[in-house]
């Protein structure tokens, strides 16, 4: 081992090469820029704020060579880039914790009024912040100024070369962005609780440049030797009244920026909102009431369910948002506010409106406490279902899940389409499908006879179904599994021929099978024979329930029907009844021996038969739902 005056000449040595090396690359920056084509007055000025940029971070410049102004250009970047790069890769926590050192010893200095001089590796210390404050500043800039642009390059020229806040504030902050920014101002009507008393900020007399208070005279922006000639601690009250005035500003702009800006910010997290309950679980997922805590705005928080994340983002969830997305822009479909993510990115929510009712839930109250719909209010319902349904299927959209329990009614009686976890864009020319679709008590005939070359038709019966249930408070046609609900809709309706249906006969279930001659129609006996529906409305029931699905009504043709139009009128939503929500009390997930005996109830249902076709449709027994099974997609088979 040396002896210690040996470590030390060594360490001397070094020292000694180091800045020799130093002070070559300098000489030659130096001269390299002296020999730079049209260097005049304002590259003199320049050069002088590298030069003392070069002295205070000692970093970067023995990367740059001599170039033509587009080179030079596309090098700063590319330098830029490194330079993120490199912060990415555990240079920023070193650089971090040393700041955090430098700070401390600062403070320290401050504390004993030291008049030591500024280190280089004190600037270089708050650089990821600064560049953080910059980076916010961009994003902030882009919002409010149309011309961004421009001005962003002028911001990666001066993060590339790790300048003095003074000369950041100059180009990325303007005064007149502030005037700007004040057209996004919210009102507190638009934005309740978006500005709150401690975040009111007055920034323009503070970040004025032409203010000639004490303190705006550390807000100019002084020239390298005026800099040079200031005390240690005026230096320090420039900065540091330099990075006040900009926090003010970034705070000003972050309170008058919209409360969301989905565009910008993309998805936000799951923690903007508080869970007041839990309202239901369905196949696709777990839908709960949620509060957003900055606006107080109520939501439905639907997480979908991500069974295969790991094979990716599942695409029935991409589904179930992208047909949200598209349709969602009609009172009558549930509106989509805005996706979130997990608190650990592993999860997504829809938040959507919430709607205090859903029809399944209040049907069932109705008929437990002896109500009804009045014939007008039942107009009023099937108006608004057609009214979404016709806006969706002219988007080119079929929902394929249409039921009772996917249609939710507000407190102010408007009717919402929900749950496009089945839905598809279909084309013209049809594309195959798979028919294991639509919950198996609105499932279209031709769906169970497994056609995979459906349309429109196919929401059209459930819609017919959904109509009598309006009326009767119950499901009409109960079946129990596939071959029991197509034989229920051949009693009830009667069974097809060639030429009520024509076609009927090349289905692969009708060829599969033989089914009783029931004779034509007899779904009359079951509205007490016209007591509960009256002719003109029967005949819009059939309309919807045609076998053939060629001839089934469309959203139009039933929403022009002459039922709407004569005595009694449909209600204007307002005047419904208003019934407790069930939605808005805790409804906890079933204990799991309550659970296993719902499982164990649904299998009954399934016939074996249907067991068959679960099995191949890899249907697990929990998706099995009363009243049938509604299926999940492997999207891997579809
Ligand atoms: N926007 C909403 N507001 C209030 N409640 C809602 C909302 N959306 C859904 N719900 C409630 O959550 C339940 C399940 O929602 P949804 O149908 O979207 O889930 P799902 O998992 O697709 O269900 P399923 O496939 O079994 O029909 C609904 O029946 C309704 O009670």
């Amino acid at each position: 081992m040396l002896p210690p005056s040996s470590l030390r000449a060594a360490q001397r040595a070094k020292e000694e090469r180091y800045n020799k090396e130093k002070d070559r690359k300098r000489e030659k920056e130096r001269e390299r820029r002296d020999d730079r084509k049209g260097s005049g007055r304002d590259v003199d000025n320049s050069n002088r704020h590298r030069d003392r940029d070069y002295k205070a971070s000692g970093v970067r410049h023995h990367h740059h060579h001599d170039r033509s102004g587009k080179d030079e250009k596309k090098s700063h970047e590319h330098r830029h880039r490194r330079h993120e790069g490199d912060s990415h890769r555990g240079g920023k926590a070193e650089r971090d914790r040393s700041g955090e050192r430098e700070r401390k010893k600062e403070q320290h200095r401050h504390h004993k009024k030291s008049r030591t001089p500024s280190s280089g590796s004190e600037r270089s210390g708050r650089s990821p912040q600064k560049k953080t404050r910059q980076e916010d500043t961009k994003l902030f800039e882009r919002v409010l100024d149309p011309n961004f642009k421009k001005k962003e390059d002028e911001v990666v020229e001066v993060v590339d070369w790790d300048v003095s806040p003074v000369e950041i504030r100059e180009n990325v902050v303007r005064v007149e962005d502030v005037e700007h920014a004040e057209m996004f101002t919210p009102t507190d009507d638009e934005h309740p609780g978006s500005l709150k008393d401690d975040d009111v900020v007055e920034v323009p007399d503070v970040i004025s440049l032409n203010d000639e208070s004490d303190e705006g005279k550390y807000l100019k922006s002084p020239e390298a030797d005026e800099l040079e000639e200031l005390t240690e601690a005026e230096q320090r009250l420039h900065r540091k009244s330099v990075e006040d005035g900009e926090t003010r500003r970034q705070k000003m702009l972050i309170a008058q920026l919209p409360v969301f800006y989905p565009g910008l910010m993309g998805c936000r997290n799951i923690d903007e909102y508080e869970c007041v309950n839990r309202v239901d679980e369905g196949t696709f997922g777990v839908v709960y009431r949620g509060k957003d805590k900055r606006t107080d705005e109520i939501v439905a928080l639907k997480r979908l369910k991500m069974e295969k994340e790991k094979e990716g983002f599942p695409i029935t969830a991409l589904r179930e948002i992208n047909m949200l997305l598209k349709a969602g822009n009609h009172r009558n479909i549930v509106h989509v506010k805005e996706i979130l993510v997990g608190s650990n990115m592993d999860k997504i929510y829809l938040a959507m409106e919430f709607v205090e009712h859903d029809m399944r839930s209040l049907l069932d109250t109705m008929s437990r406490r002896n109500k009804r719909f009045s014939t007008g209010e039942q107009k009023t319902l099937m108006q608004q279902l057609l009214s979404g349904i016709e806006h969706m299927h002219k988007l080119w959209i079929l929902h394929r899940d249409l039921k009772t329990s996917n249609l939710l009614l507000s407190h102010t009686g408007v009717l919402k389409i929900a749950d496009f976890g089945l839905a598809r864009e279909y084309g013209d020319p049809l594309k195959k499908f798979t028919s294991v679709v639509v919950t198996l008590w609105y499932r279209s005939p031709e769906l169970l006879l497994g056609t995979r070359l459906y349309s429109t038709p196919v929401d059209m019966w459930s819609v017919g179904c959904i109509m009598a249930e309006f009326i009767l408070l119950k499901p009409l046609f109960q079946g129990a599994g596939e071959l029991g609900q197509i034989k229920k809709i051949f009693m009830e309706m009667g069974t097809p021929t060639e030429s009520i249906w024509p076609g009927v006969t090349e289905l692969d279930g009708w060829k599969a099978l033989t089914f009783e001659k029931y004779p034509y129609n007899q779904l009359r006996k079951k509205f007490l024979a016209g007591r509960l529906l009256n002719d003109t409305g029967f005949k819009l029931l059939n309309g919807l329930l045609t076998l053939d699905p060629k001839n089934r009504f469309t959203a139009t043709q039933a929403l022009d029907h002459e039922w709407f139009s004569e005595e009694p009128l449909p209600v204007p939503p307002e005047e419904f009844p208003t019934f407790p929500a069930k939605s808005e009390q805790n409804k906890a997930p079933p204990p799991a021996a309550a659970k296993k005996k719902q499982l164990e109830n649904r299998m009954a249902h399934v016939d074996p038969e249907t067991a068959k076709l679960l099995k191949q449709f890899e249907v697990r027994p929990e998706q099995v739902k009363p009243g049938g099974f509604s299926l999940k997609f492997d999207p891997t088979r579809f």
